[in-house]
């Protein structure tokens, strides 16, 4: 089965859970993949309608005189104050946000995936999960890529005991997506052929200023080796994990995803990466996308 653009759209909008969720999004026309998830700058030019650089224009943000707020970009700080900011003046709730992140990064590895596998199958994506929030929106996306027509593994070294977390996981399960707590081998993965690996390790609240504590930096090294060996599309969501959020790959890792994707606004490290960049989770109320030098339309 592999759906083309527009029966994948009336198939899904045949479904409750998706017609409330775009209503947050704007998603109610065919076209609404390219509006909720922006491609930005360093994309071709055909698609490209968010150019991360002309933010630049954006004015002054009143939050404070720091410069990165003046570009459209994020620092750590910021954007931790910003989530903060989002649960508690309009009252978005954690699950509200999640569901959104997570629905963007399905979105943006079913633009960068496209439809099936070779030989009819349907295309492999392995969702490598961390500990916090950002493992969480790649919990969410599995769930929506398998309703994409996707074939779904996850991977959760350290599953939260956090009951939002629990039923994350237990809506998976329900999916009929596998569930692991460590990688799959070399020898695992050669059988079962991964075409994306989506590293939802670490987001905005890495410490870059600690070495990757394990599992994680064992579990980093697998997906490069994925990445380089089974030649895998490696998509990272928010930041790409053990980069710090401002600087970047400071400590050498040399973890190059192919592809990013930013939610609400790209970080400080972001203009360092030189792949394909996706700005996803555009929904801030304008007071908020302004005060904060968010530019939130294409
Ligand atoms: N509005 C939005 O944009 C939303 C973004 N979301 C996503 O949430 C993350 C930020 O989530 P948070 O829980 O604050 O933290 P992280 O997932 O980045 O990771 C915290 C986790 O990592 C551990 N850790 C930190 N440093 C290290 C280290 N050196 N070695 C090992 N482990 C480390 C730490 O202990 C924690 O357990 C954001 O980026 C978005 O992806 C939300 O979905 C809400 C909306
Ligand atoms: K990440």
């Amino acid at each position: 089965f592999t759906p083309t653009l527009s029966t994948l759209w009336s198939k899904l909008l045949t479904r409750r859970h998706f017609v409330l969720t775009t209503s947050s999004f704007s998603l109610l026309l065919p076209s609404a993949l390219s509006h909720s998830v922006c491609p930005s700058s360093s994309i071709t030019a055909k698609t490209s309608s968010f150019d991360i650089a002309k933010t630049s224009s954006l004015p002054a943000s009143k939050h404070s005189t720091d410069m990165s707020l003046q570009t459209g970009y994020l620092n750590a700080r910021d954007a931790a104050a910003l989530d903060a900011e989002l649960m508690s003046t309009p009252g978005f709730s954690l699950e509200q946000l999640m569901e959104l992140a997570g629905l963007a990064v399905a979105e943006a590895v079913y633009l960068v995936g496209g439809e099936g596998g070779g030989g009819g199958r349907k295309k492999r994506v392995l969702l490598v999960c961390g500990p916090g929030n950002n493992g969480g929106d790649g919990l969410v996306a599995a769930r929506h890529l398998v309703h994409f027509g996707f074939d779904a593994t996850i991977v959760y070294p350290k599953p939260s005991s956090k009951p939002h977390f629990v039923n994350l996981v237990k809506q998976c399960e329900d999916m009929n997506i596998p569930v692991l707590l460590a990688m799959p081998s070399e020898v695992d993965a050669e059988q079962n052929k991964y075409d994306i690996i989506v590293d939802a390790i670490f987001g905005f609240s890495f410490d870059s200023t600690s070495k990757i504590r394990e599992p994680f930096a064992t579990v980093i090294s697998k997906m490069i080796q994925l990445q380089k060996n089974q030649n895998a599309t490696l998509i990272s969501v928010d930041v790409p994990s053990g980069w710090d959020v401002d600087g970047g790959d400071l400590t050498g890792l040399n973890f190059h995803p192919d592809v990013l994707i930013s939610l609400t606004a790209p970080k400080m490290s972001a203009k360092k990466f030189l792949g394909r960049h996706f700005v996803g989770g555009r929904f801030l109320p304008p007071v908020i996308a302004e005060k904060y030098g968010v530019q939130v339309s294409c």
